[in-house]
């Protein structure tokens, strides 16, 4: 199931002139502030009536300028979830989890279990909203979005509302959605920690204008994109897998770039992982560095150079994946770094948050 979008719509001053498709998985929108995500968000769900274009989920066409097809919000089969978790007060958990399915009547008993312990709700559902902690009221906002049946997920900030210990409980669930639901997800966010974390696809919004689009990964160590986040947080995000637990707290990982060993990550050998490599967080050694403390010591090819604020983006093959290297200018000379030298990716293993680490299916 795919979601795509075309729109064209001028503003006073601004014009929208937008198009990208969003497999199932989660899609970022990531822009400035003003760069038209919310305008787009509120075409797709019909609360904006573009002056020309389509949106289209799998068959179901939403909005079709041409053949004069403008679907209401209600029938759009859209389930949002928004900053604030907007829960019936006076209903319980349980009530407000089956509003969208009584309203919908397409629903099944399974589906409420399914989705009860998806997102670990069993313990609250005989509560009001005004009993929930915020994250707990966001996983209830999920599980009422997704018991809905809807084509599509809008997501427009559903964590910014929430402090960090509290985002980092509900992270999990977003994740299980992700690759469970099976169906688009369409995710507006500022973060590029969360970006990092739960996109499949990243699109790129600047001045109304889809800029780059693609998978989360080539998106997010390309480094004419990379910047955009901000350079310290630009990096790049590698897939691994956890192959065992070492007596000494280590856990050794696999990935498509080598072994990697990070502080104990608490769950079974053979989870997936994302983890988010920050390219402030990764040296680079033209010899097979000797004597040092860090463990992990990749490997890899220069592929390219990106000057940048604050010294030069080194794009690392290591593998299949790419590394993200950010030294100063200085460093790059001094070790005459140049595409396709030979080189060591050198990263601490206590460099990658344990917050940080993402969990994927398969
Ligand atoms: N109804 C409107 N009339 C005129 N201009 C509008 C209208 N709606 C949106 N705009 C303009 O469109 C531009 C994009 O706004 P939009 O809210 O989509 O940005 P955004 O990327 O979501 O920003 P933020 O991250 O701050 O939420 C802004 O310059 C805004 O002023």
């Amino acid at each position: 199931m795919m979601l795509s979008v075309a729109l064209r719509h001028v503003f006073p001053g601004f014009t929208l002139d937008a198009g990208f498709q969003a497999p199932a998985g989660l899609t970022a929108l990531f822009g400035r502030s003003g760069s038209g995500k919310t305008t787009i968000v509120n075409a797709v769900a019909g609360l904006l009536r573009p002056q020309s274009g389509r949106v289209a989920v799998g068959d179901a066409v939403l909005t079709d300028s041409a053949r004069g097809i403008f679907l209401p919000p209600h029938r759009r089969g859209i389930g949002y979830v928004f900053q604030e978790a907007r829960l019936f007060p006076h209903l319980t958990v349980r009530q407000n989890l089956l509003y969208g399915h009584w309203f919908t009547g397409r629903g099944r008993k399974a589906d409420l279990s399914h989705v009860v312990e998806m997102l670990g709700v069993g313990p609250l559902l005989h509560r009001r909203p005004a009993a929930l902690s915020g994250g707990e009221r966001q996983r209830v906002a999920l599980g009422r979005a997704i018991l809905s049946h809807p084509r599509l997920l809008l997501m427009d900030e559903p964590l910014a509302a929430l402090d960090q210990p509290r985002k980092e409980e509900i992270l999990p669930y977003l994740e299980r959605l992700r690759d469970q639901a099976g169906l688009p997800i369409l995710y507006v966010s500022h973060s590029p920690a969360e970006i990092a974390r739960l996109a499949t696809t990243v699109v790129l919004v600047d001045k109304g204008r889809v800029t780059a689009a693609g998978p989360f990964a080539d998106m997010l160590s390309d480094p004419a994109i990379a910047p955009l986040f901000g350079i310290a947080e630009a990096g790049s995000v590698l897939t691994a897998r956890i192959e065992a637990q070492e007596p000494d707290g280590l856990t050794r990982l696999s990935t498509p770039s080598g072994p990697l060993f990070l502080p104990r990550i608490a769950a079974p050998i053979g989870t997936g992982l994302r983890l988010r490599i920050l390219a402030q967080d990764v040296m680079i050694a033209v010899a097979p560095p000797r004597g040092i403390s860090a463990l992990n010591v990749i490997p890899a090819r220069v592929h390219d150079m990106t000057a940048v604020p604050g010294g030069v983006l080194v794009r690392l093959n290591a593998g299949e994946q790419m590394i993200l290297s950010r030294v100063t200018a200085r460093s790059a000379d001094l070790l005459r770094l140049s595409p396709g030298l030979p080189v060591h990716a050198v990263l601490k293993a206590v460099s990658v948050a344990p917050g940080t680490i993402g969990f994927s299916a398969g």
